[in-house]
């Protein structure tokens, strides 16, 4: 199939990169013509593992372009995978899936009939919405359009997004037509069916259950993203706030969160206490389902504490050290990890930057080493008055405290027994209960985790 994928993100450049691998045609369009210029010289524009090799084995079936005039919609599906940010009213910010809608609506003419299908997380009836954007402007320009569109939502994750549009664990389309829903079937055949010819850069499929291709209607596919988000979200804040509770009354929480995850109805994934959730997309949808229960007349109250709590969280890691350190003007904070979550250079709404602004307001010197998302980081934040190692290592150097932010890899087999040398102050908050408590306490330091009561 000829497939044109609108935005080159997260979303739409491994979507578009796993379609042209399974076999379609994807031209992709993005309106910012760095990351165009990168792609163009198969350079991934951000990290994502196989991503960069995946670019060079698809590169005769795909084709980038940074301005809509040189775009031909001619297409068999069009795919909208443009950013849905939050407004200041926290409602989701459709400006850019309505741009999208009218320049499809500007391009098309008399003879095409793409299926339009939206893959950005969008409110209840956007897909609507984006139909009829692209009637009224073709009705403007003089004929009438019979274009479909239809809701396909996204659950990949990020640092396991080619892994997740390979191995989903199942594909939504929200479709009004028989017609729609094939295409869309047509589209995702060889993922659905696993045809196609085996990764070697990616892990083996998990679990050998073939995805379950649901249809149903475009809301209640809008409203399974809001869902789906929304109930992972709320498992991470009550294991959080369970996290607390235990370390009030001294029990542990990740044995707490095994004893109750291994019940098949819980399941033990997703129940990792420590300094909350962050990421372009949690925070953005849970905000954003919040408005619509409001709009509605439906209070989404469990939604919104799922927030309150998350809110909190990222505060508790500062109180941490304020209880251990007492006044914390003047001190040397060392920080390990910056990425929202392992395996990403993203850091769109990390905890690690709240922890990292709040220590600064209470005047602390700190040093950060993530091993992807610093640059990152120095160009979204420039103004954050912090200093960059250029080692794990560094970061310990004459520091009152250590705060593992990210669960890198690499932060397991640091030489700590070596480290604890470098600081002035033996202290290590784990804010991921990522390390073994008992054997960096034997190295010296006074460890910390989140959710384990002594
Ligand atoms: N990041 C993630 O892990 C996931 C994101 N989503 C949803 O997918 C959507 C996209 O998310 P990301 O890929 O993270 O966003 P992103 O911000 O990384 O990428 C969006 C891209 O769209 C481009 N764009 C905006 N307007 C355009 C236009 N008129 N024409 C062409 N390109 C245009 C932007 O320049 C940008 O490169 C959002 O609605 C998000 O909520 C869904 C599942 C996972
Ligand atoms: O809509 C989206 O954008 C995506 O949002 C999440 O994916 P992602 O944000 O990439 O990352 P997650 O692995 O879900 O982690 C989100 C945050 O929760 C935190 N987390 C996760 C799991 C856990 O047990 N504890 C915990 O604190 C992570 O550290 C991270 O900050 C969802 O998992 C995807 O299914 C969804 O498609």
């Amino acid at each position: 199939m000829k497939v044109v994928m609108i935005g080159s993100g997260y979303v739409g450049l491994t979507t578009g990169v796993a379609l042209s691998y399974i076999g379609h045609e994807v031209s992709i369009i993005d309106i910012d013509v760095k990351k165009i210029d990168k792609l163009k010289n198969r350079i991934p524009p951000f990290h994502e593992q196989g991503l960069e090799q995946l670019l060079q084995e698809t590169s005769s079936s795909m084709s980038f372009y940074d301005h809509w005039e040189g775009i031909n919609l001619d297409v068999d599906i069009i795919i909208l995978a443009v950013g849905t940010p939050s407004k200041s009213n926290n409602e989701a910010d459709l400006s850019y899936v309505e741009d999208a809608a009218r320049q499809i609506g500007n391009k098309l003419t008399r003879n095409m009939n793409p299926l339009i299908v939206n893959k950005s997380t969008v409110p209840i009836g956007a897909a609507d919405k984006v139909k009829q954007i692209i009637m009224q402007t073709c009705t403007a320009k003089g004929f009438v359009s019979h274009i479909q569109v239809a809701s396909n939502p996204e659950f990949l994750r990020e640092g396991e997004a080619l892994y997740d549009s390979f191995y989903p664990d199942r594909i939504i389309v929200g479709v009004d037509s028989d017609f729609a829903r094939n295409q869309l079937y047509s589209l995702y055949q060889p993922i659905l069916e696993r045809t196609f010819k085996p990764l070697s850069v990616l892990p083996k499929a998990r679990n050998a259950t073939l995805p379950p291709f649901i249809s149903t209607s475009p809301n209640s596919a809008e409203l399974i993203k809001y869902a789906a988000n929304s109930f992972l979200a709320m498992k991470i804040s009550f294991i959080n706030e369970f996290a607390n509770l235990a370390e009030q009354v001294g029990a542990d929480i990740t044995e707490v969160a095994r004893g109750i995850g291994l019940d098949e109805r819980i399941g033990t994934r997703f129940l990792n206490a420590g300094i909350g959730w962050g990421g372009s997309c949690f925070g953005k949808d849970t905000r954003a389902i919040i408005q619509t229960g409001k709009q509605y007349g439906s209070e989404m109250s469990i939604v919104q504490t799922v927030v309150q709590t998350n809110d909190k969280q990222r505060e508790l890691v500062v109180k941490k050290l304020q209880n251990y350190l007492k006044v914390l003007r003047g001190k040397t904070i060392g920080i390990l990890g910056l990425a929202f979550k392992p395996n990403t250079d993203d850091i769109r709404d990390a905890p690690s930057i709240d922890i990292i602004q709040r220590l600064i307001d209470l005047g602390v010197y700190v040093q950060v080493y993530d091993p992807l998302a610093m640059e990152q980081c120095k160009l979204s934040h420039p103004s954050l008055d912090i200093h960059y190692t250029e080692t794990a290592e560094e970061v310990f150097n004459q520091a009152h405290a250590i705060i593992l932010v990210t669960e890198w890899e690499e932060f397991r087999t640091l030489s700590y027994q070596h480290l604890v040398q470098r600081m002035r102050n033996n202290l290590v908050i784990d804010g991921r209960n990522f390390l073994n408590g008992e054997i960096i306490t034997e190295y010296g330091y006074t460890y910390s985790g989140i959710g384990k009561g002594s």
